[in-house]
């Protein structure tokens, strides 16, 4: 079997009875029953991801950027030019970008996965850490990396196609492609996990990648193109009309069909959405969690979950994006977002800014005294 095929084979429902023995256990801690809220909950659930109580802290954990360009940047979807994608893959193995300075602050590990950036990374880029790409093996996700937090942002070179073609006048990528990047994101999460990372953060950078999200979440969830496509970087009424229309045409051609994952990535995603894809169901596969950016992990999530129902058990969604179309995306994936502060820059950003929220749910279930133990009296 392919490592795809294996890996949504290897993807099981959550463990019944581990879930039962968090939600025991919460009864007995020193807190008014349901005072968590909907952290318990979360709890309980990665209790059932881990088939342990209490569960792993979801420590160390690693950010993946994964970067790629779009074809229908053509089409005037985005005020930014498309080397704005490669540039800001220079700043992140730089650690200047916003996703850097959350990462720092939270102490996760950065990782820049090259999966579909057009222009090549020049020998020059900062770190030494880029190389040329031409020819690089699209089947690996490169070296293994390790979880250690505190170190250089890394870059790991794994170009399957540069950039993507117009979604609006053609399929965006061929179906191989699009499940060499799957592979790529489970590939790197299986790497991470192996290197020790206990909780697995999305990243994206890729200027035009709303364009595709939007297209991903109509095709996956049957919304219309006008609630789900938003102003991305920030684009005025008339851009944004031009922008669902283009998400229409693209609909209209292509007619992508849900139960055919993979058809719809490679008809209107975008290699770092099918490799997002990958690093979830990767995630998925192995039992860590999984913490969901933006529009753009969301709309990844779609096809992970198409792919692998139970997939949905490993997914956490870090944050509401502003862009429409993530509050639909969630809702079809039935998860409830841990923060909502008005963000909209992709990166990894909000989902990063999750991760304590993640850590301080299972820890509650480490640390916390029982009514027993502390010599509090129950009610
Ligand atoms: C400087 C800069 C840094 C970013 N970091 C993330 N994005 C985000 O914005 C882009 C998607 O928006 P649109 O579809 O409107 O182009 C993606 O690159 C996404 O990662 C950025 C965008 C810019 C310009
Ligand atoms: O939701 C996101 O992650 C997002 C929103 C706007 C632009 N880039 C990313």
């Amino acid at each position: 079997m392919s490592l795809l095929a294996d890996t949504v084979a290897a993807i099981r429902p959550l463990d019944a009875a581990a879930m039962a023995a968090a939600q025991a256990r919460h009864a007995t801690l020193t807190k008014p029953p349901g005072s968590l809220g909907s952290l318990e909950d979360l709890g309980v659930r990665l209790a059932g991801l881990a088939g342990t109580c209490p569960p792993p802290l979801p420590q160390p954990a690693t950010v993946a950027v994964f970067a790629g360009d779009h074809g229908v940047h053509a089409q005037g979807v985005t005020p930014w030019p498309q080397e704005v994608t490669v540039q800001m893959v220079a700043n992140f193995l730089a650690s200047g970008a916003v996703v850097n300075a959350f990462a720092r602050q939270a102490g996760a590990e950065v990782v820049v996965v090259d999966v579909g950036v057009a222009t090549p990374l020049l020998d020059s880029d900062p770190d030494g850490l880029a190389g040329g790409t031409a020819g690089a093996d699209a089947g690996s996700a490169g070296e293994a990396v390790s979880a250690q937090p505190g170190m250089q942002p890394r870059l790991v070179r794994a170009n399957v196609r540069r950039g993507t073609a117009d979604l609006s006048v053609q399929p965006a990528m061929t179906r191989d492609e699009a499940v060499a990047a799957i592979e790529v994101g489970i590939r790197l999460a299986g790497d991470l996990v192996d290197g020790g990372a206990g909780c697995l953060i999305t990243g994206d950078m890729g200027i035009g990648n709303t364009t595709p999200a939007a297209a991903l979440i109509a095709a996956f969830t049957g919304a219309a193109a006008a609630d789900v496509t938003g102003r991305g970087t920030g684009i005025d009424d008339e851009t944004h009309g031009h922008k669902v229309a283009v998400v229409q045409r693209a609909l209209a051609l292509h007619r992508p069909d849900p139960a055919d994952p993979v058809g719809v990535l490679a008809a209107v995603g975008g290699l770092e959405h099918a490799a997002l894809a990958g690093f979830v169901l990767g995630g998925a596969a192995r039992r860590v969690p999984v913490i969901l950016d933006g529009v753009i992990a969301d709309s990844a999530a779609l096809a992970a979950a198409a792919l692998a129902p139970d997939a949905v058990g490993a997914m956490v969604a870090g944050h509401r994006s502003a862009e429409p179309g993530a509050s639909v995306a969630l809702r079809h994936l039935g998860l409830a977002p841990l923060v909502d502060l008005g963000l909209r820059l992709g990166e990894g950003t909000g989902a990063v800014l999750a991760w304590p929220i993640v850590a301080s749910a299972v820890r509650v279930l480490h640390d916390v005294a029982t009514f027993d133990s502390a010599g509090v009296a129950e009610k």
